[in-house]
């Protein structure tokens, strides 16, 4: 992997206005994404998990501005595309991709699969329709279907096969970036390891980026490289795969991680309940948002708003369990 920067995140917000009353006020704000920081780097795999609701998708959708964030930038490539007019981001969407969960919502039911991978090429117009022609049954072939599926429609293919349709459809711009929300999470189990192989195939063959988000975490497990646990707008925890997976820190990934199932019979974890609903985006908890759950709570959880902070290693987790503070006083 390499440690070049493709896009860098800072103080990333997006707060959706709720409006009420007769003349539609605003009468609060739902804070999707609160205060995010981290940067994803070039070859990599970041897994992005957390609850329903707990701003996945819009951080997915700012970060190749489908979406304007409230506040905050994002660089991509080095360059700041936060409030790059549309003229001159147009140049860089075909740099950016994303396959969505349901392949059948995102695919036009009435555009043959041929027109469906042509039609991002036609509207960068690169390529003489000839090529054009000569790409879809690359693609297609690519993400192991036959040349004859470019003139079949997306409701003669299974759901795995539909996804295949749509990874092909993102790959046609020749993307550097791509954001999957929840590209699996539709499948059938065994469906889903076929469509995540093929996805790091392509990955090493094309030297793509990936945001791979997930409701869970043993999906994000085997493709990634970091993952990003978030929580209610906010990253909980940052950190390689491995440091996830095997000593979290965050008494919130340690409450997901117990969740999944273990493959070693010999180490059988004890699920850890959290108790109560995630609270709603328009009304966080004060201090760590997480202190309404957490079995760990402290009183100063209650008011301060712990920071992400770095455990020397890159990775990094937002709890006072590993402030500066109690780090100096455990190495004292
Ligand atoms: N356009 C919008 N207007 C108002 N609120 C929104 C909008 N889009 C998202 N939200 C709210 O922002 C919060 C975060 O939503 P988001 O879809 O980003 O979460 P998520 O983690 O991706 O959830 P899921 O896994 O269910 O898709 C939710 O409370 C959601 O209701």
């Amino acid at each position: 992997m390499q440690t070049k920067k493709l896009l860098e995140v800072k103080n990333l917000k997006k707060y959706f206005p709720i409006k009420g009353g007769v003349i539609q006020r605003t009468v609060g704000h739902v804070k999707a994404v609160d205060d995010i920081s981290f940067d994803i780097y070039k070859g990599e795999t970041l897994g992005v998990v957390g609850e329903s609701g707990s701003g996945k998708s819009t951080l997915g959708r700012m970060l190749i501005r489908l979406l304007d964030p409230t506040e905050g930038q994002v660089y991509f490539d080095g360059q700041d595309i936060t409030n790059l007019p549309n003229r001159k981001l147009r140049p860089l969407r075909k740099e950016m991709q994303m396959v969505f969960q349901d392949p059948y919502a995102s695919l036009n039911p009435r555009m043959s699969v041929g027109e469906l991978i042509e039609e991002p090429m036609i509207v960068q117009n690169t390529l003489k329709p000839k090529e054009r022609q000569g790409q879809v049954i690359e693609l297609l072939n690519k993400v192991g279907l036959n040349t004859d599926a470019r003139l079949k429609y997306p409701h003669e293919f299974s759901g795995g096969q539909r996804q295949r349709i749509a990874i092909a459809r993102a790959l046609s711009t020749k993307p550097t970036f791509i954001i999957g929300d929840e590209p699996v999470s539709a499948l059938d189990v065994s469906i889903q390891s076929q469509v995540l192989n093929l996805m790091e195939e392509l990955q090493d063959e094309f030297n793509l980026t990936y945001l791979f988000i997930a409701h869970d975490l043993s999906v994000v497990r085997h493709i990634s490289d970091r993952v990003a646990v978030m929580y209610l707008g906010r990253i909980a925890e940052i950190a390689q795969k491995d440091a996830i997976y095997k000593e979290p820190l965050h008494p919130y990934t340690q409450a997901l991680i117990s969740a999944v199932p273990s493959t070693d019979v010999t180490k059988k974890r004890e699920k850890i309940k959290l108790k109560g609903d995630l609270p709603s985006p328009s009304n966080p908890p004060t201090g760590c948002a997480f202190h309404t759950r957490c079995p760990k709570v402290h009183e100063r959880c209650k008011v301060d708003r712990p920071e992400l902070t770095d455990m020397g290693n890159g990775n990094m987790v937002a709890c006072h369990l590993y402030t500066n503070e109690q780090l100096q006083r455990i190495a004292e």
